[in-house]
């Protein structure tokens, strides 16, 4: 599009984009295959040898995969026919449309990142869905499930704090509220570090109390308008013209183990403390980027908490499903989210989805990969306003919890990320930096 700056792309050898295509992906398909090897005797157990050859055959598109990528073959159309096939199809050809004559195909370490890194997923996805009877098997169901095992001793300290917490709400003044509110929007923040596609999908969780490194952390924190989140949120707020109304929150998930915990407990807190009436969770159709969380994922974690023989993360999971059945809780799942569109496309890709966004007072979008589709993974000035890089994406009053793991940020004050640069070259993707960056009513 006229007037945006270029797309980050594996053609900058050397830049993060580059070294994920060339290092992490085939690592993160290596360990897809792997997952698949392991389970090879429970496939024959539940389904024979019908299993097995369904085990071999999504192997062997698997390697297929990391052999066209690792030589940079060009990217090939789906063939499974699946809801979003032609969609996908659609997208490619118009990749291949930007590209002049002499460009030839599109390619792995020729076309933009964020396009190439959602088409491996999806080509993942592909290969599975070609395997039946394994056609619903979750590569990556293990290592997030992992991930959740290894943080609880931080999970079970959210809950109990969160438990606590509550039974005192109603004596805490605005301030304390408003304490408690920050508390819980910088769990969610730093519950994004431990996502599993960064790391190769080796493991990542959380093994320390959150709630007592938030203030050391605090420095880390780039861009901070928690105080615009509240003021849209906070009780007696101007807009309020009914204080029974309803309050709709959206959070737009990223990963599942730790970070869901995180976005949990602040939706449960949102909902005990009254800043929101209801919360609808958003998350993916398919697995993605190792840990982001499906359907599947988010109702396992809840299970997990309600039969945890911990008090607090029992009472916790009872809670959260209950919020489900009664409604104040929604999970909504679309195949947007497994799309490579940037998120100014949904009006048009995906308008029912943009029209349901519309209806929350404000939406949080977790994450470096939602981040890196608000602002079109380009490469922005550091001081482009948000509202700029959103390029016409405002479905609602919006905020992005991230941790920075991508070489891309924007509405830096000058001179911030010029400094940064200098004292720390990997500012921009080790996740040890975050952001509250909020776009504000229109
Ligand atoms: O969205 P998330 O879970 O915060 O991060 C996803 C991520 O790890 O995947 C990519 C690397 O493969 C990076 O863009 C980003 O760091
Ligand atoms: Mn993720």
């Amino acid at each position: 599009m006229a007037g945006q700056p270029a797309s980050l792309s594996g053609r900058d050898v050397g830049s993060f984009a580059y070294i994920t295509i060339k290092d992490r992906i085939p690592q993160i398909l290596t360990k897809a295959i792997d997952s698949l090897h392991r389970h090879k005797s429970k496939f024959f157990e539940k389904h024979g040898e019908k299993g097995l050859e369904a085990e071999k055959k999504a192997i062997s598109l698997l390697s297929k995969l990391r052999n066209e990528l690792q030589t940079d073959k060009p990217m090939i159309p789906l063939v499974e026919k699946f809801a979003d096939t032609d969609i996908w199809n659609q997208y490619l050809d118009y990749q291949q449309s930007l590209l002049g004559e002499t460009d030839g195909k599109a390619r792995w370490f020729f076309s933009p990142w964020l396009f190439v890194e959602c088409y491996m997923y999806r080509r993942i996805h592909e290969a599975i869905i070609q395997s039946p009877p394994i056609d619903d098997f979750d590569v990556f169901k293990e290592s997030k499930d992992q991930n959740f095992f290894e943080s609880q001793e931080s999970v079970i300290a959210l809950c109990t704090y969160l438990q606590e917490l509550i039974s005192t709400l109603e004596v805490l003044d605005e301030n304390q509220l408003k304490n408690e509110f920050f508390k819980f929007l910088q769990i969610s923040l730093w519950g994004n570090k431990c996502d599993l596609s960064l790391s190769g999908g080796e493991t990542s969780s959380q093994k320390t109390n959150i709630i007592t490194s938030l203030g050391e952390l605090q420095a880390f924190i780039l861009v901070n308008d928690m105080e615009h989140l509240w003021a849209l949120l906070r009780p007696g707020k101007e807009t309020e013209t009914d204080s029974a109304a309803a309050v709709r929150v959206a959070i737009v998930l990223d990963n599942s183990g730790f970070e869901l915990v995180t976005d949990l407990v602040l939706a449960h807190f949102l909902l005990s403390s009254r800043l929101a009436t209801e919360v609808h969770f958003y998350g993916k159709t398919i697995p993605w980027f190792v840990s982001d969380t499906t359907r599947r994922d988010f109702t396992w974690l809840v299970e997990q908490a309600k039969s945890s023989s911990d008090k607090y993360l029992s009472r916790c999971g009872l809670d959260w499903e209950s919020y489900l059945k009664v409604g104040k809780w929604v999970y909504h799942d679309h195949i947007f989210w497994t799309l490579p569109h940037e998120f100014c496309a949904m009006s048009q890709v995906a308008p029912d989805l943009y029209t349901e966004l519309q209806k929350a007072h404000l939406i949080l979008f977790k994450g470096d990969l939602n981040y890196r589709k608000l602002t079109g993974d380009r490469k922005w000035e550091f001081t482009v306003p948000f509202h700029q890089a959103l390029n016409g994406f405002h479905p609602a009053p919006l905020c992005s919890i991230r941790t920075l793991k991508a070489e891309i940020q924007v509405g830096l004050q000058p001179g911030q990320g010029e400094e940064l640069a200098a004292s720390e070259p990997s500012w921009l993707t080790t996740g040890k930096y975050g952001i509250f960056q909020f776009d504000g009513p229109l």
